[in-house]
């Protein structure tokens, strides 16, 4: 089963400047259960492409489809979760508040909100501090809680964008780890926006590479790597062949330039 489709999908900013091409002849299928990273240099079109199929940018050519619908269509029905690079919590509310704005815009009885919260703080590991304020928790716990956020109305795909990038490391495998870990239990669909290569290689199912002016796909890699990945998992051969892999792509993209 399909969950999103791209076709020929092409977006060009009009700017001072001249066009922007951010994304040109874009084509990718995603499967449902697919954990799909995007990687590639900056300005290669890896956010524009993610918020085309949020219907936060729409394209200026080309057709998208997600869970089967339009991208706007998708929006209006919820089939998706966005977690933005920066947390973005409300600071007025608590992590409980924040996870329960969606639920509250999209009419949830108080019963059903509670039980959801508390279902999702559980999955992120945040169950005791639903009381806090964004400001009483760590960067990282402040990232999870907006993908408790995000997982709140439990759609099946989960779209997000670089949510890790500004964590340090030891963080960042740490909840590397949980989001697999979360992958594996809820079997949603994941699009990730990565700078990272073993961030990418240690997640994905799939592998985007993508290289700008005009932003477009340059390889797609299949991982052979298992569902169960312990973090020593990158000191493997197969882990370092498929690293190896995604720099060559990133380099192929390059020598266009
Ligand atoms: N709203 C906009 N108006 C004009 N140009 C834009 C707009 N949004 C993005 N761009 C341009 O489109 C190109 C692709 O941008 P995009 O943010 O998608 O790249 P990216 O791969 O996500 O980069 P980064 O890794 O730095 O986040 C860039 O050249 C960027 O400057």
């Amino acid at each position: 089963m399909t969950a999103i489709e791209a076709r020929d999908v092409s977006l060009t900013f009009q700017t001072a400047d001249g066009p922007v091409h951010a994304l040109k002849d874009v084509s990718l299928t995603i499967d449902r259960g697919d954990f799909v990273s995007f990687i590639g240099p900056s300005g290669c079109g890896k956010t524009t492409f993610l918020r085309a199929i949020a219907a936060l940018e729409t394209p200026t050519a080309g057709t998208l489809a997600v869970a089967g619908m339009t991208p706007d269509q998708a929006r209006r029905r919820r089939a998706y979760g966005y977690v933005f690079q920066a947390p973005g919590l409300y600071p007025w509310r608590t992590i409980a508040g924040n996870v329960s704005l969606p639920l509250e815009i999209m009419g949830f009885s108080r019963a059903d909100r509670m039980q959801r919260i508390a279902r999702v703080l559980d999955l992120v590991d945040l169950s005791s501090f639903g009381g806090k304020y964004p400001w009483q928790l760590s960067g990282g716990m402040q990232q999870r809680a907006s993908i408790a956020r995000a997982l709140a109305f439990d759609a099946d795909i989960l779209l997000m964008d670089e949510p890790f990038g500004a964590l340090d490391e030891i963080v960042r495998d740490r909840l590397n780890e949980a989001l697999l870990d979360l992958w594996k239990k809820t079997g949603k669909t994941i699009g990730f926006v990565t700078h990272s290569i073993p961030e990418a290689v240690y997640l994905s199912t799939r592998i985007v590479v993508m290289s700008p002016r005009p932003g477009r796909i340059t390889r797609v890699i299949d991982s052979p790597l298992p569902p169960e990945r312990p973090l020593e998992i990158r000191d493997t051969p197969e882990f370092i062949a498929l690293a190896q892999q995604v720099r060559e792509g990133l380099r192929e993209g390059h020598s266009y330039d």
